[in-house]
């Protein structure tokens, strides 16, 4: 099983974090490398340009892929399906012009010049609303297009919106929204292996937020307890060996981790401890 992952920029760091926090931590030393091995002896990667990994899998040189949803329509590549939505690398493709500017509609576009590094997209935007528009591809810098007259108007990146502002440009119209995504090859995308990586990226995502919470509580306070705590199917309880005590264990939002304790405390648990959960199997 080969997983093209992004070898450099924004999208590179978390998702050799995340292959991490999966089990399928990459081998030290593999920077820079086309190939790595991963921890799981049936799991390698293949470090590519984001734009590229669509492609990638397509093609066969991978199974899997982990990049950007706006890379993969670009690439238009028809035999790749997404299986899970990593939730990073969220971000806008967005049609923007300058801020004082005749555009702004969609249609003021027409007969006119729109620069961007997806092309495909762009074009497929404009050609659904039935705007004649010059698609010009440019491979970065794309914000200052429309200042030295290449352009009209741009289809871009944006999260924050920092970049279009300093460059004076306003949002015309959404795009895309994109994020990461895990995606594989529909010849393979139905195989134990591939199963298996989704499953194990998906405990990740399914742990993230949650919290493991351990108390002991005399066995008289156990229904108070069990009243505060819910949890994932209820808590599991435990004897405590020699003791009229037992011990509770529950999976808790993180956001309700605060309250939860208060609670617990006030019902008569005792030795309440709360940790992080690395994966959680569903
Ligand atoms: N500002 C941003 N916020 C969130 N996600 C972003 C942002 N910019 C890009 N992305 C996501 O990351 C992907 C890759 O962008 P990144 O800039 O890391 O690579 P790149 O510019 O293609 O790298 P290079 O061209 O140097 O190989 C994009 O396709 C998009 O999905
Ligand atoms: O809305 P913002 O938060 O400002 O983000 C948008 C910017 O982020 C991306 O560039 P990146 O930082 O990846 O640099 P690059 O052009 O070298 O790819 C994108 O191409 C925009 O320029
Ligand atoms: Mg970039």
């Amino acid at each position: 099983m080969k997983i093209a992952v992004p070898n450099k920029g924004r999208l590179h760091d978390p998702t050799l974090d995340l292959l991490d926090r999966a089990g399928l931590a990459v081998e030290a030393g593999s920077d820079r490398q086309l190939y790595a091995d991963t921890v799981d002896p049936d799991v390698s990667v293949l470090f590519a340009r984001a734009a590229d990994i669509p492609e990638y899998v397509a093609d066969g040189a991978a199974d899997l892929g982990i990049t950007g949803y706006d890379q993969h329509r670009e690439s238009r590549v028809e035999n790749v399906s997404d299986l899970l939505d990593l939730e990073y690398g969220s971000c806008r493709l967005v049609l923007a012009a300058p801020e004082d500017g005749e555009i702004e509609t969609p249609d003021d576009l027409d007969g006119r010049t729109v620069a961007t590094e997806f092309p495909t997209v762009t074009a497929g935007y404009f050609d659904g609303r039935e705007i004649d528009v010059d698609v010009v591809e440019v491979t970065g810098a794309t914000e200052l297009t429309p200042h030295v007259e290449m352009a009209d108007a741009i289809v871009d990146i944006t999260s924050t919106g920092t970049t279009l502002r300093m460059n004076h440009l306003a949002v015309v119209d959404e795009v895309l929204d994109s994020s990461v995504r895990l995606f594989a090859r529909d010849d393979v995308a139905e195989t134990r292996d591939v199963e298996r990586v989704a499953t194990a990226l998906r405990s990740v995502l399914d742990a993230s937020g949650k919290r493991y919470v351990m108390l002991n509580v005399d066995e008289s306070d156990r229904p108070a307890v069990e009243e505060v705590l819910p949890g994932m199917g209820g808590p599991t309880v435990m004897d405590v060996e020699g003791e009229e005590s037992v011990a509770v264990h529950a999976v808790v939002d993180e956001r309700d981790v605060f309250a939860t304790v208060a609670e617990l405390k006030d019902v008569g648990a005792r030795d309440v401890l709360v940790t992080e959960i690395e994966r959680l199997v569903r």
